[in-house]
């Protein structure tokens, strides 16, 4: 057992909540013995500096896993699907997008100072009672109705009895018995990212949602010491429990992929895996396809294989690989003649093994009970209606509309505009669409067909690739979308070319605060179009440099090398007066219909 700074660290928490339904007098006591026991605190609390981002981490990850598919992963993973049959069933845990921890009203901020959002109850100060915050219950039914679950009239809560230094009560509060929310279900399409033996179309079913608290956040200090941030204790949590129904790795990590962008659409959480808003637990068992039905059964599916479980998995790509390795572990195990034993085990970012936590002998018996300090919950059928009345946009739909005639994009640009940067990139990109279509307000429908695709090209890959290079975080500010969508105008409008519209792109992305108009003016970028005539004398100058490759266009049918002249009419014609369409069109002209 590391030593526990424990008392040190909460030492230096600084209340500033009020003690919730104690007397203030009894409050203002606890408080002051509280500040009277705080010991140079600064100087005490060392902060880890040997923490390697989590970005980073992933990055790393990724590579390894590249290295390693390389190595002939992949065909041992084709075998062993063949032969055995994978489960997997989820739990996921995410942090309600709420101001209020779930049974007191110190703030849920994520950032604060450590332990300077604690209330006593939170603290599980003796006399301290909890206080359920009802408003904690919005996003959980947002969540719920977007996953189709049944939401149940009475609810209750019960402790989860465990004793380790993140939860001081002893116990978590949580809904074993009779949770909030049931029977619902998630969709997965192709486009989602399932794995192709699942086809087009997947559904997992969700058995149940229940409300929880969240624990404090460790920071380990080895090789013997662990900080307390109290923060997170008591943050409101959904514990999302899907059925054993998943049956591939991919499936499993889209799964998880689908519920955070549903959970996001709904506003129910405010961050996702990478910042730690949402945690996976996942549950792996395998049955050989053509041996009778194992013993295993959870909630009416027969037939399962003895499952262990993987704790709190931070990213998709962990959830993916962790299923992968403990897959492969327990088939080896099998075919060695062993038995699949009752686990829990972890996962590290990078790794290629799960690794055992605790045995059977060593699970928990949570003894869970009724909490008699709290009511059952009783949620109104009204509230149920008016909130699904009132529900945001969820992905699907969004990709529906995305592709359909308003907008007309690619499944390809679609997609990401719905995932990234927690639906800022889609906002934005709508934006530029209204003030764009605005712009053409008078154009016929076939003009304006194009506008929603030429948008998403400058949203997603013009600015995006500006964004990448920078390497900085999505910015919307940065180009404001009506600048933005003034400049696609002028290049839709033929008054500027491409290269000079990514020109003033990067002009304006790096400070330059002048209207678009008068950039494009005080510049001298506007085009003034070359005549057909000279566009062919700049065209015949280059087919006489390069008899060659005219040659091997002509003969050998190298259509691809007209881009090369192309490129030269645009470099060599006077700046930012050279359209590359039209340039095209001359030389197609002057090299191919001689022949
Ligand atoms: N044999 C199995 N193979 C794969 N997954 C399974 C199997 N049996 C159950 N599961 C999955 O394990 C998960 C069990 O979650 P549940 O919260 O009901 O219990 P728990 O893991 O014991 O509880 P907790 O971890 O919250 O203390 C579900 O997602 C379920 O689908
Ligand atoms: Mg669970
Ligand atoms: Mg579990």
């Amino acid at each position: 057992m590391p030593r526990l700074w424990y008392s040190r660290y909460l030492a230096s928490a600084r209340l500033r909540c009020r003690p919730l339904l104690i007397s203030e007098q009894y409050g203002a006591r606890i408080y002051q013995h509280l500040l009277r026991r705080t010991i140079n605190t600064e100087a005490n609390v060392q902060r880890p500096n040997d923490i390697v981002p989590l970005r980073k981490q992933l990055k790393e990850e990724a590579k390894r896993s590249k290295s390693q598919s390389r190595n002939g992963r992949g065909k041992k993973q084709v075998a062993a699907n063949n032969e055995w049959e994978l489960t997997v069933g989820i739990e996921i845990h995410a942090q309600l997008n709420s101001e209020a921890k779930l049974f007191s009203r110190a703030p849920t901020s994520t950032v604060a100072e450590p332990n300077s959002n604690v209330a006593l109850f939170d603290l599980a100060f003796p006399g301290s009672q909890p206080e359920f915050q009802a408003a904690t219950l919005l996003p959980a039914l947002r969540a719920a109705i977007a996953l189709n679950c049944e939401v149940q009239h009475t609810s209750r809560f019960d402790r989860k009895h465990y004793f380790y230094q993140d939860q001081p009560a002893g116990y978590q509060i949580t809904q074993y018995y009779e949770p909030f929310a049931r029977n619902g279900f998630i969709k997965l399409y192709d486009y989602d990212g399932i794995a192709p033996e699942d086809g087009k179309f997947v559904r997992i079913d969700i058995k149940q949602m229940q409300l929880e608290q969240d624990t404090a956040k460790s920071h380990e200090h080895p090789p013997s010491a662990h900080f307390l941030d109290f923060n997170r204790v008591s943050h409101p949590l959904i514990e999302i429990i899907t059925m054993p129904q998943i049956h591939s790795p991919a499936t499993a990590a889209a799964c998880v992929r689908k519920i955070q962008a549903i959970l996001q659409a709904t506003s129910a959480v405010t961050t996702g895996m990478e910042l730690g808003g949402l945690r996976a637990d996942v549950n792996v068992s395998v049955r050989r396809r053509d041996a009778p039905p194992g013993a295993g059964e959870y909630y009416g599916v027969r037939g399962l294989g003895q499952r262990t479980e993987i704790k709190n998995l931070s990213s998709f790509k962990a959830v993916e690989d962790a299923i992968i390795a403990e897959r492969d572990r327990q088939i080896r195990v099998l075919e060695s003649g062993g038995t699949v034993e009752v686990e829990t085990r972890g996962w590290s970012i990078g790794s290629t093994e799960t690794r055992k936590l605790r045995s059977k002998e060593g699970e928990v018996d949570y003894r869970y009970m009724p909490d008699p300090d709290l009511h059952p919950l009783f949620i109104d059928d009204g509230l149920v209606s008016t909130l699904k009345e009132n529900l945001p946009t969820l992905p699907d739909q969004l990709l529906a509309m995305l592709v359909g005639p308003m907008y007309g994009l690619s499944l390809e640009d679609a997609k990401p505009l719905v995932e990234l940067d927690d639906g800022a990139r889609l906002e934005y990109y709508q934006d530029v669409f209204d003030v764009l279509q605005a712009l053409h307000s008078d154009d016929r429908d076939a003009a304006k067909k194009g506008l929603g695709r030429t948008a998403a090209n400058w949203v997603l890959h013009e600015l995006g690739a500006l964004h990448t290079k920078a390497e900085v975080a999505w910015h919307a500010d940065r180009i404001p979308a009506q600048t933005l969508a003034e400049l696609i105008d002028q290049l839709i409008r033929k008054k500027i070319t491409s290269s000079v519209a990514k020109q003033v792109l990067v002009m304006v992305f790096e400070g330059d605060q002048r209207p678009i108009q008068q950039l494009l003016e005080e510049e001298n970028l506007l085009l003034r179009p070359l005549c057909r005539e000279e566009y062919i004398a700049l065209a015949n100058s280059l087919i006489e440099e390069n008899p060659q490759m005219v040659a091997q266009i002509r003969e050998k049918n190298q259509l691809g090398k007209i881009g090369w002249f192309v490129g030269q009419m645009v470099r060599q014609g006077e700046k930012g007066r050279v359209e590359a369409q039209r340039a095209e069109e001359i030389l197609r002209e002057l090299i191919l219909k001689r022949n």
